[in-house]
């Protein structure tokens, strides 16, 4: 076989640079405006951001029972390179020291070309249940013999998916020999466009589930997607040159920190969390289903029985540090709160992305950078020094500061050393005493 001509991405970019150095220092609103200016498609959506998107009205069309709403700050993580793109990423997050984190690290990437990204293709799966089969692997092949008769009847649900080149495309039939029963189990790969797709493959497996059940000689029971998606996998890495992240040590020590979670499922689920505070707050902004994303993440980070590391760090052969992500994450753009919130709606467009596929990707590229930037954390200065500093303002108010209070009661904590509301009561009660 020939050499393959290995093209590096070259920087398309509509977003002319996300390096926003010091966007820490504005007012949001001039940090809103920053942000426009690399993206002008987001002039439409101005509101949208600085109101939260939502009146009462329309949070009440979206869930059952509202009696208000819950505000969650949207920031802006700065710095990240994609595939050549430079992209300004829409993060959601109660969390203080996660932007911060993920534009750092995304910070450190850009002279190795950022982040690369690839997927699979869209495909979810639903399983249908059958029950009271007497013959399993006969019933096995009968259904996989239908198999096309299956999949035209799937794909007659929904004509428009197949319009844009998505639809049911196989069966898997599954004979697990369980504890207590033999289950045969068949998932329905459905190829789902721009769509998370929970909806579009859960009906489809209610309306093949009759002729499943008379094909397996049993009766259907439950015909639900699997959030275990894991033939809609997205995967994304970086360099980073040792002498930029804290020297030859400390990449080392990192390795080592992730050859823990790999190995320690009390360490992993921490280690997890930790890329999931990049993910979630992505997944929250552009209004895709966060509880579907975590579940896919976590049971993919079971391997051979055990919990482990979604994420692997290497030395390259210069001792820089080389790391990795894959994961399944079943985002849209199509539907659900995507679709109905307009500040979703303005994420969307902040990180424009064309697809779902790509939006996956760029979710996966952040949820890298915020591991990273844990672990380069906990294995050098350890992660109070960082998180603590940024979490001092959230400190400082609920020991009762005002907005004019807050910087300089968190800042004194900071130097004291000690991040704590007593302490910020006290030197609340000093700073009053002497005005
Ligand atoms: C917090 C930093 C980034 C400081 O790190 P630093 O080196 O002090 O940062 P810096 O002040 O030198 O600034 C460098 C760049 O970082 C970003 N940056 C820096 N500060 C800000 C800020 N205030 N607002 C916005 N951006 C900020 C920004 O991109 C900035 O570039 P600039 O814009 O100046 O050109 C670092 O200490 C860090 O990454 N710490 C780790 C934080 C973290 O992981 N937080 C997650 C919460 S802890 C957790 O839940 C998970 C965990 C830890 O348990 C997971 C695990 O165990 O694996
Ligand atoms: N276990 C889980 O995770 C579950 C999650 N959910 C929820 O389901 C929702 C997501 O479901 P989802 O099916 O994505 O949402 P929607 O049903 O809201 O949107 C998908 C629909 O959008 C239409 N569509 C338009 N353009 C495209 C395109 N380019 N690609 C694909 N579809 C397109 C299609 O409908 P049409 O053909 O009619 O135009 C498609 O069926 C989330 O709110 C999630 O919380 C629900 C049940 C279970």
């Amino acid at each position: 076989m020939g050499r393959l001509a290995l093209e590096q991405p070259t920087r398309s970019t509509v977003a002319t640079t996300s390096r926003l150095s010091g966007l820490r220092n504005d007012e949001p609103a001039e940090r809103l405006e920053k942000v426009r200016a690399q993206v002008p498609a987001l002039s439409g959506h101005l509101d949208a951001i600085r109101s939260g998107g939502l009146d009462m009205d329309r949070a009440d069309r979206m869930v059952e029972h509202v009696v208000g709403q819950i505000g969650i700050p949207l920031g802006v993580a700065t710095n990240f390179i994609v595939n050549g793109r430079e992209v300004l990423v829409p993060m959601a997050t109660e969390e203080p020291s996660v932007i911060a984190a993920a534009s750092n690290i995304a910070r450190m990437t850009r002279d190795t070309g950022g982040f690369f990204t690839s997927s699979t293709l869209p495909l979810m799966q639903a399983q249908i249940q059958l029950l009271d089969v007497l013959d399993p692997y006969g019933a096995k092949l009968r259904i996989k013999e239908h198999e096309q008769r299956i999949l035209e009847l799937a794909n007659a649900q929904d004509p428009r998916l197949i319009e844009i080149g998505g639809g049911a495309r196989e069966l898997i039939v599954r004979v697990i020999e369980g504890k207590r029963r033999t289950h045969v189990v068949v998932h329905l790969v459905v190829h789902v466009g721009d769509a998370m797709g929970a909806n579009a493959v859960n009906t489809m497996a209610e309306a093949v589930a009759p002729g499943l059940s008379e094909l397996s000689g049993g009766r259907s029971l439950l015909r639900i997607l699997t959030n275990k998606a894991d033939l809609r996998l997205s995967r994304a890495r970086c360099v980073i040159p040792a002498a930029v992240i804290g020297g030859k040590q400390v990449v080392e020590d990192m390795v080592a920190a992730v050859d823990f979670a790999i190995d320690d499922p009390y360490r992993a689920a921490t280690h997890n969390k930790g890329i999931m505070n990049g993910i979630s707050s992505v997944v929250l902004a552009t209004g895709n289903d966060t509880r579907a994303v975590e579940a896919g993440a976590h049971s993919h980070a079971v391997r051979g029985g055990q919990y482990s590391s979604l994420s692997n760090f290497d030395l390259d052969a210069e001792g820089n540090l080389s790391a990795t992500l894959e994961l399944p994450i079943p985002v849209g753009l199509v539907g659900g709160a995507t679709r109905t919130h307009p500040t979703a709606q303005a994420a969307v467009t902040m990180s424009e992305v064309d697809s779902a596929q790509q939006l996956a990707e760029l979710t996966t590229a952040v949820g890298l950078a915020q591991n990273i930037a844990a672990v380069r954390a906990l294995a050098a200065e350890g992660i109070q020094q960082g998180h603590m500093a940024l979490h001092a303002r959230n400190v400082a108010a609920s020991a009762g500061a005002t907005a004019d209070e807050i910087d300089a009661v968190s800042s004194a904590m900071v130097s004291e050393g000690a991040v704590r509301v007593d302490v910020a009561e006290r030197l609340l009660a000093e700073g009053r005493a002497q005005r």
